[in-house]
């Protein structure tokens, strides 16, 4: 049996939710239904929910096998876990921010200072490399009205579109740490427990086929070497026959391709020049290499 926790609310619960349920693992009975537990189309495969903050400690003691949670959480507990995967979303920064009016520039400028943060173990070992003495306050939530009132110089918090900062009159001054949502693994489990490499593998497909397209077109054949040339495709393009219709003898060929969804306006405008039509842009669900 494997038991993967997952965070049970907060930013992380939906987008979480999302990625199993496209890398074929959807979960039954959310915890917006205040359980604890809940299944998966794999037997196996069975659903813990827990705290963000928490997920590292279950994972590194065995109560869960695998665990999804932000990298900052992770290394704030200094949990000893496998990193195994990068889900690439979750993405925020922990900043090291200041009053916006005051003169002090950089993290040097802090010797001495009081530093207010949920994320101590991170703020001490950043301070500790710069060899910057500083005084941390740890606390547990509206770190950003801790410099107002006379509690902190600075804080070091959790940043993402800014906005909280530039209400709250701060700017950052640094960035103390990159977080998104990383898959972990208990060690003992990932050596026993083939199947936790699996749930990466379909993990990391959905990853891949995020970043992919489908793409679909009729070409008259004349067009197929420039049409080839065009499309970059993970292997060469897929080539059908179509059987003529009624009303045109023209030959004329469907051509499939995985192409970088980056690419596809270029590459779209380029095919429709060349006499590729009845063009179709696909998203794709899970690529497995
Ligand atoms: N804008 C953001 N604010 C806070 N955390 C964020 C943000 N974007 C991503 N995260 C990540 O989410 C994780 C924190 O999740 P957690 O569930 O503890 O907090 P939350 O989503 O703010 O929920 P709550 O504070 O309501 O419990 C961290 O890994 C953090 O890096
Ligand atoms: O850069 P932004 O997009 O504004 O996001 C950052 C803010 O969001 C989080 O707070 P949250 O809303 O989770 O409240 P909390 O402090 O109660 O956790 C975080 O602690 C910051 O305050
Ligand atoms: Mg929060």
């Amino acid at each position: 049996m494997i038991r993967i926790a997952i965070p049970n609310k907060g930013r992380l619960y939906e987008p979480t939710i999302s990625i199993f349920k496209d890398a074929g693992l959807p979960i039954s009975g959310g915890a917006e239904s205040r359980r604890l537990f809940a299944k998966t189309p794999d037997p196996d495969i069975h659903i813990l929910f827990a705290r963000a903050a928490d997920i590292p400690e279950y994972v590194q003691d065995g109560a869960a096998d695998v665990g999804i949670t932000g990298l900052d959480l992770i290394m704030e507990r200094g949990a000893k876990v496998e990193t195994l995967l990068d889900l690439k979303f979750g993405k925020a920064s922990l900043v090291l921010a200041v009053p916006e009016d005051s003169d002090l520039q950089k993290a040097q400028d802090l010797e001495g200072k009081k530093i207010a943060t949920e994320f101590p173990g991170i703020t001490s070992q950043y301070f500790e490399r710069l060899g910057v003495n500083v005084e941390i306050i740890k606390v547990s939530g509206a770190c950003e009205m801790t410099p107002h009132v006379g509690i902190a110089d600075a804080i070091v918090d959790i940043s993402s579109s800014g906005t909280t900062l530039l209400i709250n009159h701060l700017k950052a001054i640094d960035t103390v740490f990159s977080s998104t949502v990383y898959m972990i693994a208990n060690k003992e489990s990932l050596k026993a427990k083939d199947k936790i490499l699996d749930i990466k593998t379909a993990l990391e497909s959905v990853l891949n086929a995020k970043q992919r397209r489908y793409l679909m077109m009729n070409v008259p054949e004349a067009s197929l070497e420039a049409v080839k040339e065009v499309l970059p495709g993970m292997s060469g393009p897929t080539v059908m026959k179509v059987e003529p219709g009624k009303l045109s003898e023209e030959s004329i060929l469907a051509v499939h391709a995985v192409v970088d969804a980056d690419l596809i306006f270029t590459i779209v405008n380029k095919l429709k020049k060349i006499g590729a039509r009845d063009i179709l842009v696909v998203p794709i669900e899970r690529i497995m290499p």
